[in-house]
């Protein structure tokens, strides 16, 4: 079948047909980005994401059961490999027996209902901490870097991953992960939400900490957007729409609220996502811990301008939160 054919990826499951259309602040709009590391018993708390932590497979249910049952709909999952042998092409991540795979099936196995995405990048599972292959003189390799990545991404669908989301921002990555979706027979069961305007900010570091991705060597300002970028960031979106989307996502999100309301005009028939990165994360928690404002307003009037700007589905460490408040 032809990428411009499929729209089944995007609405095969209940969750993702909500996401067709809404603007209200609800439970359902919130994606929970969780990180599970490969020691099966791990509960290790992140210093610099405060309430975080490194989950273990075998703490799942203690750590996403109670938050299913405050109305958790949906989680993407990071995999912190600790204790595998990272190499030149990320081979751990998608290792049957790696932390991602494993925690998929639980999850699937545990709460039936529970919408999983994962997050596929190579740099957690690289040595050199890029999210591609290199050339030797450093640069990234476009080519063996999509395919890489696109098999990673299929792994995933293949253990049950409902969505597969790219962060690594090479070309042609969706419309590689799309093919292969659709010749693993998948193209209509797995939605592929696409990182497609990714800016090369300042606000990743507590995650680069958490996930123990940071890059070994240079940065990532060839393959991630420059901050004034708007043109590429508006290229990118268009691009990653043509080539097979079914979602796209801006990110960082509080200093790209313009970037949301672009993709809003520009992809208005596609559901919208944004990332309040760690550091953004970390910034609203430090301001209240600082008496600058009160967290709950904070944390509040942050979504909503998200909200206001077009997102329709908003991915936060604030999500157990937003259960909470979102209750009363
Ligand atoms: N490709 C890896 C990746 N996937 C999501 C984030 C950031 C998430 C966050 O900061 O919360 C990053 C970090 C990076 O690109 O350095
Ligand atoms: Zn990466
Ligand atoms: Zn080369």
């Amino acid at each position: 079948m032809d990428i411009s054919s499929i729209l089944q990826g995007g609405y095969a499951h209940p969750l993702s047909r909500e996401w067709q259309g809404r603007r209200q602040l609800t439970k359902s709009m919130f994606m929970y980005p969780i990180f599970i590391t490969d020691d099966p018993d791990a509960s290790f708390v992140i210093e610099s994401l405060p309430g975080q932590r490194r989950w273990g497979v075998n703490k799942l249910e203690e750590f996403i059961g109670p938050l299913v049952a405050k109305g958790l709909k949906s989680v993407i999952l990071f995999g912190v490999p600790l204790n595998c042998q990272k190499d030149y092409c990320g081979t751990p991540a998608d290792d049957p027996q790696g932390p991602v795979i494993l925690a998929i099936r639980k999850l699937r196995e545990l709460y039936p209902d529970l919408y999983i995405a994962c997050d596929v990048c190579l740099c957690e599972y690289t040595d050199h901490g890029h999210c591609g292959y290199l050339h030797e003189d450093g640069t990234i390799n476009n080519a063996p870097s999509v395919k890489r990545i696109a098999e990673v991404a299929v792994n995933y669908a293949k253990a049950g991953a409902h969505c597969v989301a790219p962060s690594d921002m090479m070309d042609g990555r969706i419309k590689a992960i799309k093919e292969g979706l659709i010749q693993a027979g998948l193209g209509n069961k797995c939605t592929l939400m696409a990182y497609s305007a990714k800016f090369a900010s300042g606000l990743y570091g507590p995650f680069r900490d958490a996930a123990g991705s940071a890059p070994s060597f240079g940065n990532r300002k060839c393959y991630q957007l420059p901050p004034q970028a708007k043109g590429l960031a508006r290229r990118a979106i268009q691009r990653d729409a043509n080539e097979g989307a079914d979602i796209i996502m801006v990110k960082p999100a509080l200093p790209y609220l313009d970037i949301i309301a672009d993709a809003a005009q520009l992809t208005p028939d596609h559901p919208l996502a944004c990332y309040q990165v760690s550091g953004e994360y970390a910034m609203v928690v430090a301001g209240a811990r600082a008496g600058v404002y009160d967290l709950r307003v904070m944390a509040f009037e942050t979504v909503e301008s998200m909200v206001r700007a077009g997102a329709t589905l908003i991915l936060t460490y604030f999500t157990p939160d937003f259960l909470e408040w979102l209750e009363s």
